[in-house]
């Protein structure tokens, strides 16, 4: 039965969201930082790549049966960029204030109705670094780029990203609406369908 994890992420954000997806979860969910994982060269060339990159990459310096996240934003009006570079969109000592800040310049002639984005996720978990058979699934959320950054909570390009149905932009979101609405909460449904499945396969549940 596995009862620990480790989540292979090194971002604040994602840490904080997942430790309140994972709240009523009966396992231990420890970030990979605990372990002295360093972080994995994303080579791959989509979300679910990378996922498995990061969490064969933790699993097999940690022991442990591990998860990643690989996620972020594609913009219609970029031909999906920045996508899978979304952390690195800014180049080398990218933060999300800079992330951000290049987005909207790249947007700069592009008129509200034409700013349709999506945030995707991913996620990967193997029980082992080698694991043949992966439990991997994706999201992903729609939404509108503004014009300048809106509201203080999330993390990433949550100031950008404005969610119609609730009029706001993801950081203006209370927490509890993004973890019910977002890319990632909407993966963490299947994923725990995924989870449960391959427990009761394994007579665990
Ligand atoms: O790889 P790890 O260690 O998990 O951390 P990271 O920050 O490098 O994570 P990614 O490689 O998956 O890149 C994700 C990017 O997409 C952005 N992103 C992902 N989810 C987001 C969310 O819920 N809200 C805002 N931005 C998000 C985030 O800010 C990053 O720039
Ligand atoms: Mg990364």
């Amino acid at each position: 039965m596995v009862k620990k994890i480790v989540l292979a992420s090194g971002n604040a954000g994602k840490l904080r969201e997942f430790s309140q997806l994972f709240a009523s979860w009966l396992i231990q969910v420890l970030p990979q930082s605990e372990f002295e994982v360093s972080d994995a060269e994303e080579t791959g060339l989509s979300f679910i790549e990378n996922a498995l990159i990061k969490a064969r990459h933790a699993s097999r310096i940690s022991g442990l049966p591990a998860l990643a996240d690989d996620s972020g934003l594609a913009v219609d009006a970029l031909n999906g960029a920045p996508g899978i570079y979304s952390a690195r969109y800014s180049g080398a000592g990218a933060t999300d204030a800079l992330n951000n800040a290049k987005l909207l310049q790249a947007l700069k002639a592009v008129e509200s109705t034409r700013r349709s984005a999506s945030f995707h996720c991913a996620l990967a978990f193997v029980r082992q670094w080698d694991d043949p058979v992966p439990l991997v699934c994706s999201a992903k959320w729609s939404g509108r780029i503004l014009s300048q950054p809106t509201g203080e909570q999330g993390f990433g390009y949550d100031p950008l990203f404005f969610v119609e149905s609730e009029g706001m932009t993801s950081a203006e979101l209370p927490r509890e609406v993004k973890n019910r609405l977002s890319h990632r909460a909407q993966a963490m449904v299947q994923f725990e369908l995924l989870w449960k499945e391959s427990m009761q396969g394994a007579g665990l549940a």
